[in-house]
């Protein structure tokens, strides 16, 4: 967590009222399942699961959970999407939409700081419970939010497959198994110098093994480092080789 007045989220304090509460209940929640873990398939991570066409126990147990990216690492996406001028995001597993919030701020900023015709954050999540709640958690916030965010509803494997271009920051926040696959859906739509956040890629290392030996492979295009938030934030430039 940043320390407190450290916020560098530029947002009216109803939107900063509502990210309060909803980092406090996703880590409620958390701890909740902390006491009754056990479940996750090689017992690394909370994001080891199926995919979306191999539903598990793992997927109905996190059918209501918030899982939000932790509120430090949330203020330094805001902060690399204010820094890059970005104005088009690919959020990969929005859930309630908490990071969505500030994907959208970061971006809908840039876009009249450049004078821009607008931004966008393409948000996906399979869970339709989830998008009406997040869409209800947007509508809160205004249209600073709201008006940011285009939502998919459904398998990111399909939602994703259309209308989607020069994206400037891809926001991996998904089950592990999904972050390859999206990451080659989207790389051919990834702006030069895009850059690729993955969380956790630290503590479920063995989630993400492939997407990783992906991206370090030689000649991948990208480069990596791993920012040392909990768990690891795992954070690429890409830019496509020559
Ligand atoms: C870690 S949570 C996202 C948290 C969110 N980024 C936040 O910070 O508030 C991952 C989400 O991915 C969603 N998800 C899992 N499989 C999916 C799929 N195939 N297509 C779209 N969303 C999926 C899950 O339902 C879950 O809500």
């Amino acid at each position: 967590m940043s320390p407190a007045g450290s916020s560098p989220i530029g947002a009216p304090p109803h939107i900063h009222a509502l990210l309060t509460k909803l980092h406090k209940l996703s880590i409620d929640q958390e701890a909740e399942l902390q006491k009754s873990k056990s479940k996750n398939n090689d017992g690394s991570s909370r994001f080891v699961s199926s995919t979306a066409a191999e539903p598990t126990d793992f997927d109905a147990l996190m059918r209501d959970k918030f899982i939000a990216l932790d509120e430090d690492k949330c203020h330094f996406v805001y902060q690399l999407i204010r820094a890059k001028g970005a104005t088009t995001i690919v959020e990969a597993g929005t859930s309630y939409g908490v990071s969505t919030i500030y994907l959208a701020l970061a971006a809908g900023r840039n876009a009249k700081a450049l004078g821009k015709a607008g931004a966008t954050v393409i948000a996906t999540e399979f869970e339709v419970e989830k998008a009406g709640a997040a869409r209800a958690y947007w509508k809160e916030c205004g249209e600073s939010v709201e008006g940011v965010v285009d939502l998919r509803v459904g398998d990111i494997l399909e939602t994703l497959k259309e209308g989607v271009r020069d994206v400037d920051v891809l926001l991996l926040d998904i089950w592990a198994k999904l972050a390859l696959p999206t990451l080659t859906l989207m790389q051919p739509k990834l702006r030069p110098g895009a850059v690729v956040l993955v969380d956790n890629t630290v503590a479920a290392a063995g989630g993400y093994k492939e997407l990783l030996e992906y991206m370090k492979a030689p000649g991948s295009g990208f480069t990596n480092i791993v920012v040392p938030y909990s768990g690891g934030f795992e954070m690429s430039v890409y830019y496509p080789p020559l």
